[in-house]
């Protein structure tokens, strides 16, 4: 079996572990850190907008707010045309903001109340709300963010775009949708997943000089694995290695009407490397899989006694693609899950198992989609959007195995572990497919010698970051399933788009 190299990833935070290092770390005197915040800030601003000569800050009621002010405050010195923009109930309300505040003015600076508009400035810097969000914005912060959207102006947000849930990933109302967003101190959970992923733009960090110690010590609610993360996922293969070596992948799916489900599965397992790949199919959908795939190995199914040689020869067994809820689909999904052998189940083997009294074992991988999750759960699709990380934590549980949370910033759940988000991806892969071939990638490196959770992980890094390499060369629109076959490949060497390893 290959030696996987293990996933390292960058760790994630809650508000709670930032408001806990604030003090720490900004020793005796508080206001340092925020000082440095609205200096880290303004020099963002210039590096991505260097002749930006007129800027609109918008500052909130706290300390998010009192960022703004201190980057106004330095954008005023340095000569440019600034205004600062606030809700007339939007006056400082924390001791730093005010004091913030006071220096801005106190240095000629101009504060304005928003009267239904904010202008036409080279940039528009967001500091209303960050992390201190305690409920949905409405009403004239609504108003506010609307007109922000309707100037069409970019967008820099201060630690988080306001309205967005830097916790949960959920946006609970209005927020502003930023065109990049500094975080500060310690990357955000919520930034990484869900609905925040339509608001924060590119994402940046100014640590704030947070001491190593400081960081070490706050508590991770989850990882973040990105395309750059990937390559050092993957060892090369030893020399002397055969195609036993490099895993037995059974797929079981494709009722009437559905075999291209199994059929891309079965492909995306020999893309990612699968020594061996078993097709258990209706059998109409032998022959057109032989034309598309000479290299698996289909079997038309017609009874559930024809899997069992099938099943004793896997390593692993992928099922649910296509399997359809009829008859065939039922009885093929209770044979499967009767031998013990590691599964992935998706897709209609989700629903199956929904509607049965069985459950997975703890080294199997389940691959719902919100919708599916939702089913499982007794919830509904927006409870589960409303809080990623406690729907992937709960479904884990309940099911005591590995759960992918699919959607924007999927997340990878194991019992008793910190949850992992894959930062890549795109809408284009919102396509039917496009799941039969993530099921086939990790059913391939979990029959490469991969734990449950590492081939989860890294079977749904790899599968988004060639969606991303497929939608670089044709755009997102009209992308297909299979146009990602050939980058699984590649990047399954550790091979980036240019050719490097
Ligand atoms: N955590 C840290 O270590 C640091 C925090 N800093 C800044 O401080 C921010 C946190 O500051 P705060 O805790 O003061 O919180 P925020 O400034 O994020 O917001 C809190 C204020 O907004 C109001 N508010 C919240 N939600 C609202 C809503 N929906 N509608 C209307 N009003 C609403 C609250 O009543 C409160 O007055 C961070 O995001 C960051 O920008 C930085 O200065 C640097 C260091
Ligand atoms: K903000």
């Amino acid at each position: 079996m290959e030696q996987p190299s293990p996933a390292r990833g960058t760790p994630l935070y809650d508000a709670a572990a930032l408001r806990g290092v604030e003090t720490q770390a900004a020793g005796d005197d508080g206001f340092a850190l925020m000082a440095k915040a609205g200096q880290a800030a303004w020099r963002e601003l210039l590096r991505h907008w260097p002749d930006a000569q007129t800027l609109v800050v918008v500052c909130g009621p706290g300390n998010n707010g009192g960022d703004g002010y201190v980057l106004a405050r330095h954008a005023h010195a340095s000569g440019r045309t600034v205004r600062v923009l606030r809700l007339a109930t939007h006056a400082p309300k924390t001791p730093l903001a005010r004091r913030a505040c006071d220096e801005y003015e106190a240095a000629g600076g101009v504060v304005v109340e928003f009267g239904g508009t904010v202008g036409h400035p080279d940039v528009i810097v967001d500091a209303v709300f960050g992390i201190g969000l305690s409920r949905a914005a409405d009403g004239a912060a609504a108003e506010l963010f609307a007109a922000i959207a309707a100037s069409g102006r970019p967008v820099l947000s201060l630690d988080v775009p306001s309205g967005v849930d830097a916790d949960h990933g959920r946006v609970p109302g209005a927020a502003i949708v930023a065109t990049r967003t500094l975080q500060f101190i310690a990357p955000h959970a919520g930034l990484a997943t869900g609905a925040a992923l339509e608001h924060v733009g590119r994402l940046s960090l100014a640590t704030l000089d947070l001491p190593a110690h400081l960081r070490d010590a706050m508590a991770v609610v989850a990882t973040r694995f990105d395309a750059d993360d990937l390559s050092a996922m993957f060892a090369p293969r030893p020399r002397n290695t055969h195609k036993g070596a490099s895993g037995r992948v059974l797929c079981i799916g494709g009722d009437s009407g559905k075999g291209g489900a199994v059929m891309l599965a079965a492909e995306a397992a020999l893309r990612s490397g699968a020594g061996l790949v078993a097709v258990a199919t209706q059998p109409l959908h032998v022959a057109p899989l032989l034309a598309r795939c000479p290299e698996a190995m289909p079997v038309g199914i017609t009874s559930a006694r024809q899997l069992d040689p099938m099943l004793d020869t896997a390593d692993v067994v992928a099922i649910g693609p296509g399997l359809g809820q009829g008859d065939w689909g039922r009885t093929l999904f209770e044979r499967a899950l009767s031998r013990g052998k590691p599964l992935v189940l998706d897709a209609d083997a989700l629903n199956l198992l929904a509607a049965s009294a069985r459950l997975p074992s703890h080294d199997d991988i389940l691959t719902p989609h919100p919708g599916e999750a939702a089913r499982l759960l007794g919830i509904s699709v927006a409870e589960v959007q409303a809080n990623r990380y406690a729907a992937a934590r709960l479904l884990c549980q309940a099911m005591g195995c590995v759960v992918v949370l699919k959607g924007a910033g999927t997340l990878v759940a194991a019992p008793d572990t910190t949850p992992r988000v894959v930062s890549a991806g795109n809408p284009g892969m919102a396509v039917g497919g496009m799941g039969d071939v993530l099921t086939g990638c990790i059913a391939a490196l979990r029959a490469q010698g991969r734990d449950a959770f590492d081939a989860a992980t890294t079977g749904a890094l790899l599968h988004a970051v060639a969606g991303d390499d497929a939608a670089g060369e044709g755009g997102e629109r009209g992308l297909l399933p299979s146009d990602l076959l050939p980058h699984l490949r590649r990047r399954a060497n550790g091979t980036t788009p240019g050719g490097a390893r």
